[in-house]
């Protein structure tokens, strides 16, 4: 657990970037500083590890005051991840990630050993290690860079903006690792990011700041969506924040409908359920194992095998299970308008209209009211 009490940092020209902080970041759980730039996110962080100390107030990891540990010793407690990685370019991968153990008084052979280990937990190949940064491409030193916060094994972790360098798509893959790495070792992680999407997506708890440094709203992310505390959260979230709720509402309650399905070779396949909702015209092809290949718009008849030309690809696939959000986007990309429900090995399994969806939010909508 780190708690602030009271803390604020004002730096000799003056500037206050974090006024009067008062929070609580649960042990276990990742929680997120999000805000515009320059408004006391990084400074907060620093002061965990002691890069920076307060002006005023208190810093508590595990309920003993930091200032009482001697910088260097705690900051062994305390992994730091920060932007592009911030590796030593002139060592390899495998001592890059070894470095802290090494500090630590391991020998040479045991710290090389948990080094290769820490890559295969981050997804990187062993062959890696023997790299010098500038071989890897972005999200991969960023998995180092990882690696090396975790090599001490300790309990809180700090990252910086640790994705904001790689592409988009890079990036949801480094945060997916993140929630499945998390999931096992139960750190206490604080995350710094200017990006709210980013935010709302790994964090359990969202700490928004605004220009001051002062704490906005700090909220699960759910709540700040549904309920941000004023104005200035609520634009900072965004306009989209309806449409992103979704993402934390579950879809059970969904009564999935059938529609004719096919299979590769021609055959008519009998659903087991019934067709009972929109265009029961358009008729799902299904590979050999079930999962679903393209939609045959109405009106199209195929002798035998369906043709790769006449399928038109289906839109995204919804998960059984999974949020809300999954399910609104299978309606609305399915060129026939009905979304396609799979089960976790993306077998078909029914299919779910926008209207059901919509009709369920009113529901959850009336019952919370
Ligand atoms: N060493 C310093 N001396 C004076 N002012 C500083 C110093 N470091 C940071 N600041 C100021 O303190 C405020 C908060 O900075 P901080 O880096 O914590 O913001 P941030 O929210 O992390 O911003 P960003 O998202 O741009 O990194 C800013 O106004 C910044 O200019």
């Amino acid at each position: 657990m780190i708690e602030f009490q009271a803390v604020t940092k004002r730096f000799d020209d003056g500037t206050t970037a974090v006024d009067n902080l008062d929070m609580v970041v649960e042990a276990g759980t990742i929680t997120v500083f999000v805000g515009p730039s320059g408004c006391g996110k990084t400074t907060s962080l620093r002061m965990v590890n002691r890069m920076i100390e307060p002006t005023s107030g208190t810093v508590l990891v595990d309920g003993e005051d930091i200032r009482k540990s001697n910088p260097a010793l705690l900051r062994r407690r305390i992994g730091y991840v920060i932007q592009q990685a911030g590796l030593f370019p002139h060592r390899t991968v495998l001592d890059n990630v070894a470095t802290v153990p090494l500090l630590s008084g391991w020998t040479r052979r045991k710290a090389r050993a948990r080094a290769a280990e820490l890559l295969e937990i981050v997804g990187l190949d062993a062959a890696m290690g023997k790299r010098y940064p500038a071989q890897l491409s972005g999200g991969q030193q960023q998995r180092v860079g990882v690696a090396r916060a975790l090599a001490a094994d300790p309990p809180v972790l700090l990252m910086d903006e640790p994705f904001s360098a790689v592409d988009p798509v890079v990036r949801e893959g480094l945060q997916d690792e993140l929630l499945r790495l998390q999931a096992d070792l139960d750190k206490t992680i604080v995350f710094v990011t200017h990006d709210i999407d980013e935010a709302v997506r790994i964090g359990e708890k969202v700490a928004v700041f605004r220009k001051g440094g002062v704490l906005a709203q700090y909220a699960a992310p759910a709540e700040l969506l549904s309920n941000p505390a004023d104005d200035f959260v609520s634009s900072f979230v965004g306009k989209d924040r309806g449409y992103r709720g979704l993402s934390f509402l579950q879809a059970d309650g969904i009564q999935l409908g059938g529609v004719s399905t096919m299979g590769l070779h021609g055959e008519h396949l009998s659903g087991e359920r019934p067709s009972t909702v929109g265009g029961p015209d358009w008729t799902l092809v299904l590979d050999d194992d079930g999962r679903p290949r393209g939609w045959l718009p109405p009106g199209v008849v195929v002798q035998g095998e369906p043709a790769e030309e006449e399928l038109r690809p289906g839109g995204s696939l919804y998960t059984e299970g999974t949020a809300l959000r999954g399910a609104l986007d299978a309606a609305l990309s399915s060129p026939s308008g009905l979304g396609v429900v799979v089960d976790d090995d993306g077998r078909y399994t029914g299919v779910v209209t926008a209207q059901q969806v919509i009709d369920l939010i009113e529901e959850r909508r009336k019952d919370a009211a």
